[in-house]
């Protein structure tokens, strides 16, 4: 059957979760409190672990091979790692995150002026949500497509705060150069040609997500964000500075806290690099979850092939011992079923896997 097309899709009221921290009241309404196997364990201790690897960005420009070889095992048994000495100015990390926030303070009906374009996974709101009972996250969401034009919405492009447009602008170009580099020091890694995703991937797709998590009474009934694999290359996001610890990994298993390390930025590999790999690098499931009294703030850019790519495992990853573990697709078709299905895991990427 072919599947509804999304304007058809009843999601039912969606509360504002800014409006329901202002109204101060504690009740949470039930389409945000999670099945008791989905909600964060504040109960038990969090495993606040300063292991997930930091990367000297300055120390792989010089050659490092003992950077090169934390980088490796950065990706391959975490997916996650931080990083410093990235090229990008502090002063625009600061602005980006000042107009990230004065959008979000901006009253809701000037904010409803750019609502979310459902199945595009732009504008203001809730994204992903496909049915009246699927739960909400704690969260609004600002998203815009940046490159290439086709992606561009341009009457989402907020006219408040003025400078808004313009630190995107050249956030996302600053961003973009850094993408660029660490897919070399990944190929290089992988003991690939270092240019080689950047002739792979054609004019790269990239498109960033401001998330802000209000204060919730209840942090231990809701998630701040589902869990959920990135559908990118990879991804960088930038923590706000006085940001509560939001930003969860699963490690074996367990849920790990991203301690936020002022002027780093935290990089994870996306599902593009799971398919090309082969495996070898896995997109890693995460989540957030909120702060009883502290708010937080995200800026994350997505970094991904240009559409019209056919992507499946690179013949370097696949040999007897390495089957083929993933089919070969054209990435746009990927980022339309990403945009379209519900964050539950690593669920969509079962979209490529090759099934025994
Ligand atoms: O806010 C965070 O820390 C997580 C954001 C995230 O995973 C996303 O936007 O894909
Ligand atoms: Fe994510």
């Amino acid at each position: 059957m072919a599947p509804a097309p999304i304007s058809a899709i009843k999601v039912g009221h969606i509360d504002d979760v800014q409006e329901l921290r202002n109204g101060k009241s504690s009740h949470i309404p039930a389409r945000f409190i999670r099945d008791t196997t989905e909600r964060p364990a504040f109960d038990k201790p969090i495993f606040c672990s300063d292991t997930i690897p930091l990367i000297d960005l300055s120390k792989l420009a010089k050659g490092s091979s003992v950077e090169l070889h934390k980088l490796m095992k950065a990706c391959q048994e975490w997916g996650f790692f931080q990083i410093v000495n990235h090229g990008i100015d502090v002063e625009l990390g600061e602005r980006i995150e000042r107009v990230a926030m004065e959008f979000f303070m901006l009253p809701l009906e000037e904010k409803q002026k750019y609502p979310m374009i459902p199945g595009t996974v732009q504008g203001y709101g809730q994204a992903f949500i496909f049915s009246e009972d699927q739960k909400l996250d704690w969260c609004n969401m600002f998203a815009l497509g940046v490159i290439p034009d086709c992606i561009r919405s341009p009457k989402l492009w907020p006219s408040k705060p003025s400078d808004f447009s313009e630190t995107v602008e050249t956030y996302s170009t600053q961003v973009r150069e850094l993408c660029k580099n660490l897919l070399k020091h990944i190929a290089t890694t992988l003991a690939l040609k270092e240019n080689v995703f950047e002739e792979m991937f054609g004019v790269a797709v990239q498109a960033v997500r401001m998330n802000y998590y209000p204060a919730c009474p209840r942090p231990d009934l809701v998630l701040g964000l589902s869990p959920h694999s990135d559908g990118s290359a990879l991804t960088v996001l930038q923590q706000g500075k006085g940001s509560s610890v939001g930003l969860q990994i699963l490690k074996d298993g367990k849920w790990i806290s991203v301690q936020p390390i002022p002027n780093a930025l935290v990089i994870n590999i996306g599902d593009t690099i799971e398919v090309l790999t082969n495996g070898r690098y896995k997109s890693v499931e995460h989540r957030a979850v909120t702060h009883k009294e502290k708010d937080r703030l995200s800026i994350v850019t997505f970094y991904a092939p240009s559409y019209d790519i056919e992507l499946g495992p690179m013949q370097e990853f696949v040999d007897e011992k390495n089957p083929c573990k993933y089919r070969t697709y054209n990435h746009g078709e990927y980022s339309k079923h990403y945009v379209t299905n519900k964050l539950q895991g690593k669920k969509r990427l079962e979209f490529a896997k090759i099934v025994n």
